[in-house]
């Protein structure tokens, strides 16, 4: 086990040489962690503890590397390098000693040290042995306490690594949930973004959300609510074969997150719409990200009835915008959680919507624009207001049904409006 430890984190591998640490100096945490599992990481997070001067020591590699500096914490005298390709923090030593260190912190498989100088592994509360069995233990229950985030830390991890959380430790976890509480709403946020972007992360929200963890992040979710996250990940499969990577792909090039994690989110919050939003405010979600949930929260339900006109569809395009496949996802779960509808099913009823979302051609789906507001007050002598735009919307449908193609008719379809 060891050499192979040493050949992922061999100091080649790092952002800086080994000769800008001081001696003694340790690596901690994930980086460790995973390469005891033989993980190699694609993107590196490093963390080192410094006996002392390790704000400077970060400082000096910063200046030398010409990479960013970030004071993370002043009192506690942590920062951190940011390298093109990784980062790494620097903290100094909690303690007079690396064992006091390490015993203040959560987990005992993230409390393994590796002195990079020596290549020797630090393992006082046998990390290793959880490791291998792939349990998330405790340090201690007091350190839980100290910081609960760590409650959230144990699940979103327990997800990533595939381990399970000892029972003694899950117990702990239980009793402290209201703790969570008194964690600021960005740090519980990240952690739960994992959770909710990626499949792994269900059974794991879906356990945080009946150990009472979530209590205070989604006040209005219920064991229905869990339910429907499985349900969620089903429709993703769902789709994945015809449409579901081009789906994905609007999802995070527009919104900017997964769009498993606004489907999933859309379940956990407040079904009204209007609730929803007070709440994702409170967990200081983007605007993007709110209005993402709101809209999927308020359309879905319509979209099995909206195969008739292409009035309708285009008012749904319209609507839905970017949010469209988070509609869709949203519906195929609900088809096959509540309605108990085959996938192929379901897919047969959406797959004309998406196919015109997909096809940026489609001119119900993507209008374009035969004359502007100008142009039309301009041929028709009209002023600026509310009628221009509503002229504006019926030449689009009108575009849509095939009914006109050109500039001039279009103006001529506006004059006849105008005139009944
Ligand atoms: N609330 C926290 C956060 C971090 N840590 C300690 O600080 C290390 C580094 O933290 P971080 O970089 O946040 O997480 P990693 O464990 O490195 O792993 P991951 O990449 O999975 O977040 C952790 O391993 C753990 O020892 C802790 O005890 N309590």
């Amino acid at each position: 086990m060891h050499s192979s430890v040493s050949a992922i984190l061999a100091p080649q591998n790092w952002p800086f040489s080994l000769e800008c640490l001081p001696k003694p100096a340790y690596m901690v945490g994930g980086a460790v962690r995973d390469a005891i599992l033989g993980r190699n990481r694609e993107y590196w997070d490093l963390d080192f503890v410094i006996p002392s001067d390790a704000v400077q020591v970060a400082r000096a590699i910063a200046k030398r590397y010409q990479a960013g500096f970030v004071l993370l914490d002043a009192e506690r005298k942590i920062a951190r390098v940011v390298f093109p390709q990784a980062t790494a923090d620097f903290a100094q030593q909690e303690g007079n000693s690396l064992e006091t260190d390490l015993h203040r912190r959560d987990f005992t498989i993230n409390a393994i040290a590796y002195n990079p100088h020596t290549q020797e592994i630090i393992d006082p509360l046998q990390g290793c042995a959880d490791l291998q069995q792939g349990l998330l233990r405790m340090v201690s229950p007091a350190n839980l306490k100290d910081d609960p985030l760590r409650l959230m830390r144990a699940y979103r991890q327990a997800a990533q690594l595939n381990f399970t959380i000892e029972p003694n430790t899950q117990n702990t976890i239980r009793a402290l949930a209201s703790h969570l509480n008194t964690v600021a709403a960005e740090r519980v946020r990240t952690e739960i973004g994992y959770l909710l972007a990626s499949p792994q992360g269900t059974p794991w929200l879906t356990n945080a959300g009946k150990d009472g963890l979530l209590l205070y992040f989604c006040k209005n979710a219920t064991t229905a609510s869990f339910d429907k996250l499985a349900a969620v990940d089903t429709a993703a499969a769902i789709l994945a074969p015809q449409f579901g990577a081009e789906l994905q792909q609007y999802v995070r090039d527009t919104v900017k997150t997964t769009w498993l994690g606004i489907a999933k989110l859309a379940c956990l919050v407040d079904s009204n719409p209007e609730v929803a939003e007070l709440e994702l405010q409170e967990l200081t979600y983007s605007r993007a990200e709110i209005r993402a949930v709101t809209t999927a929260l308020k359309l879905f339900p319509q979209l099995k009835s909206i195969d008739k006109s292409i009035r309708e569809q285009y008012f749904l395009f319209q609507e839905a915008g970017n949010v469209f496949p988070v509609v869709v996802l949203l519906a195929v779960a609900q088809d096959t959680l509540v309605e108990a509808m085959s996938g192929d099913k379901s897919l047969l009823v959406y797959s004309p919507l998406i196919s015109r979302y997909l096809n940026p051609d489609d001119l119900v789906a993507h209008p374009t624009q035969l004359v502007s507001g100008k142009e039309l007050m301009l041929a028709l002598n009209i002023p600026a207001s509310p009628v221009v735009g509503e002229l504006l919307t019926e030449i689009a449908i009108a575009q849509a049904e095939g009914k006109i193609a050109t500039a001039t008719a279009a103006i001529e379809f506006a004059r006849k409006m105008l005139e009944s």
